[in-house]
């Protein structure tokens, strides 16, 4: 049995891009072979997506024309000799925070490896992946991977040296800005809304936000400064949020994450 996809390690970043694919039709579940160790996260696999599953990386490795590395840089000592000596004929795809193409083939030599950093809002098609290329990797091959994470939201490539901070702001964004969701929605609650409403205005807000700033061109200076009435609401607002540091906390947030990362690597 041949799979298109054999993914090592069905955990969160793993389920996230599967779902999508699978959403977008990319591939069907018979394309796709998930290689977990715990039995009952296979059957969930089996259950809930109708995917392939296997217990053993090398058995889904060397059926799997794309290979993707979805564990834990810590779990991945194991993964590489796992994967030693597999399917030469396979392209290599790690969703790895923070660990290096050297390492990657260093681990795993004489396979065309693609480092890549999605985020979870691929689930819904609304991902931001970069794209990085070991040195084996084809032109096709590049193209190929361009369009597999297009299905699942915007793509970058970039130079490998980009990556950790791919990952300290768009990798880790999401778990940021939820924070500043559930922020919002307590403030809306202190306020005396109801919490269904104030997650209602939250999260229509930061999308709005979002997509005004990307069609409209507008730098987040202007679309600020847009909001902001002299002596209104927005500036009495704004001031509280400069006095508690959050424009330097957000930087630092950044910072740390990829320090972090490059600590994985
Ligand atoms: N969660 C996120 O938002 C993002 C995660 N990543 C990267 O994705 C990778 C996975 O992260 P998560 O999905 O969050 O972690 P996770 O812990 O949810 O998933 C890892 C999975 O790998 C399984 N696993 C452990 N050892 C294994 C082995 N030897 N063979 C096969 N499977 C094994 C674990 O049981 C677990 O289900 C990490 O390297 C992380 O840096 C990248 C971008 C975003
Ligand atoms: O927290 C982490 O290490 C992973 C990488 C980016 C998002 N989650």
């Amino acid at each position: 049995m041949t799979y298109r996809l054999g993914v090592i390690g069905g955990g969160r970043m793993g389920s996230a891009l599967v779902a999508g694919l699978l959403a977008e039709k990319i591939y069907t579940p018979a394309e796709i072979i998930i290689s977990h160790p715990r039995p009952e996260r296979r059957q969930f696999w089996a259950d809930t997506y109708g995917v392939g599953v296997s217990g053993d990386n090398p058995t889904a490795a060397a059926a799997s024309q794309v290979v993707l590395v979805a564990v834990k840089p810590q779990q991945f000592a194991q993964v590489g000799l796992d994967l030693q000596g597999s399917n030469p004929g396979a392209v290599y795809i790690s969703v790895l925070a923070g660990t290096t193409l050297a390492t990657l083939e260093t681990a795993v030599p004489g396979r065309p490896w693609v480092r890549a950093m999605p985020n979870t809002p691929v689930q819904v098609r609304s991902g931001m992946t970069a794209l990085a290329w070991g040195g084996q990797v084809s032109e096709p091959q590049q193209q190929w991977a361009v369009q597999l994470f297009k299905a699942v939201g915007q793509v970058v490539c970039v130079p490998e040296t980009y990556l950790n901070g791919v990952t300290a702001l768009a990798g880790s964004g999401p778990g940021y800005v939820a924070l500043l969701v559930e922020a919002l929605i307590d403030g809306g609650v202190l306020v005396g809304l109801p919490r269904a409403l104030a997650t209602q205005l939250a999260l229509q807000t930061i999308l709005g936000t979002a997509q005004l700033l990307q069609q409209q061109s507008l730098s987040p200076a202007e679309l600020k400064a847009q909001v902001m009435s002299p002596g209104g609401t927005t500036s009495a607002g704004l001031l509280c949020l400069e006095r508690q540091g959050v424009r330097g906390a957000l930087m630092q947030a950044v910072q740390s994450a990829y320090q972090r990362a490059q600590t994985l690597g």
